[in-house]
């Protein structure tokens, strides 16, 4: 069990991810985390399980060491100047997860020079299968260690140039809803040619995550993997070609480059 006090500020949809991760692996004691939103409502179920919750920003970072910041880009910057008062450099150590804000603007928002990290993780961290691409300018190896502990709790993490932080957060976070669009369309196929939904869905999703887990134990190119499933003349091919001319790749490279362009920087 990790000792240290974690405040979550705005725990929207990845906030609440985060704390569903973290009461399933048992981590952290729940009663040493806090969220935060305005609105409670649909906080309420965490409470019950011993999560802390409240309105109140300052008093949840009253007793935390580390401030996960989950805010909307729009107002993260706001809302930091206005909890600026109550953050004390000596003790506190800030993780922002909003996307396209830099350190050097979290710095001048808040006024003080404490240690700033940004982490990048997906709605996986539900299900501990979030990849967290994390970046700072701290090199304090025990704060560093304290980050990627609680990132670690729920998945895995990568340690990144601040630079690449717009890229991770579309492969990495984006990418959960490029991924899950491409299976309800592979659902979709899958009735067509005869499955109920419910099969076709438990064929695809398993499909998915064996042929992931194919590239993470062996550590294999796809095409690698690929070749070995293209019979000549056969099915896969003609129907991989047919998406190929139709413009599957392609389709998906030009959203992620959209997606990038995007983020405002
Ligand atoms: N969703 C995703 O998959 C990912 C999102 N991100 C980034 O994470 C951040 C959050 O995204 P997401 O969870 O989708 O957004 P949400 O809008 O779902 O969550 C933000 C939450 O902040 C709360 N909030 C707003 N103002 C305040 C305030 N003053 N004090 C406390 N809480 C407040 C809101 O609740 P209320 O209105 O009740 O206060 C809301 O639930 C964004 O910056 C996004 O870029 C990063 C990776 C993945
Ligand atoms: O769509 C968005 O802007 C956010 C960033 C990553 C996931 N959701």
């Amino acid at each position: 069990m990790n000792s240290e006090k974690v405040a979550i500020i705005g725990a929207g949809n990845l906030g609440k991810s985060i704390i569903q991760g973290l009461i399933d692996t048992k981590t952290y004691p729940l009663e040493n985390i806090t969220a935060t939103k305005r609105n409670l409502k649909n906080l309420e179920h965490f409470e019950k399980l011993g999560v802390k919750i409240t309105s109140d920003n300052s008093a949840a970072i009253k007793d935390a060491e580390l401030i996960i910041v989950a805010l909307k880009p729009h107002n993260i910057l706001g809302v930091l100047a206005e909890l600026a008062p109550h953050i004390n450099p000596e003790k506190h150590i800030l993780v922002s997860l909003a996307t396209g804000i830099s350190i050097k603007q979290i710095r001048e928002s808040i006024g003080k020079n404490l240690p700033i990290y940004r982490a990048m993780p997906n709605t996986a961290a539900d299900v501990q299968e979030s990849v967290t691409c994390i970046c700072s300018e701290d090199y304090n190896m025990e704060r560093n260690e304290k980050v990627k502990s609680f990132f670690n709790a729920i998945g895995s993490t990568i340690q990144i140039n601040e630079d690449l932080m717009e890229a991770a957060t579309v492969i990495g976070a984006c990418g959960i809803a490029y991924v899950l669009r491409f299976i309800r369309a592979m659902i979709q196929g899958g009735i067509e040619i005869g499955f109920d939904a419910n099969t076709a869905s438990k064929i695809v999703t398993q499909t998915v995550k064996g042929a992931s887990e194919l590239l993470i134990q062996r550590e294999q190119h796809p095409e690698y993997e690929i070749d070995k499933v293209t019979t000549p003349k056969g099915c896969t091919i003609a129907g991989l070609n047919e998406m190929e001319h139709n413009g599957f790749s392609s389709a998906l490279i030009k959203g992620i480059v959209t997606s990038y362009k995007k983020i405002e920087k």
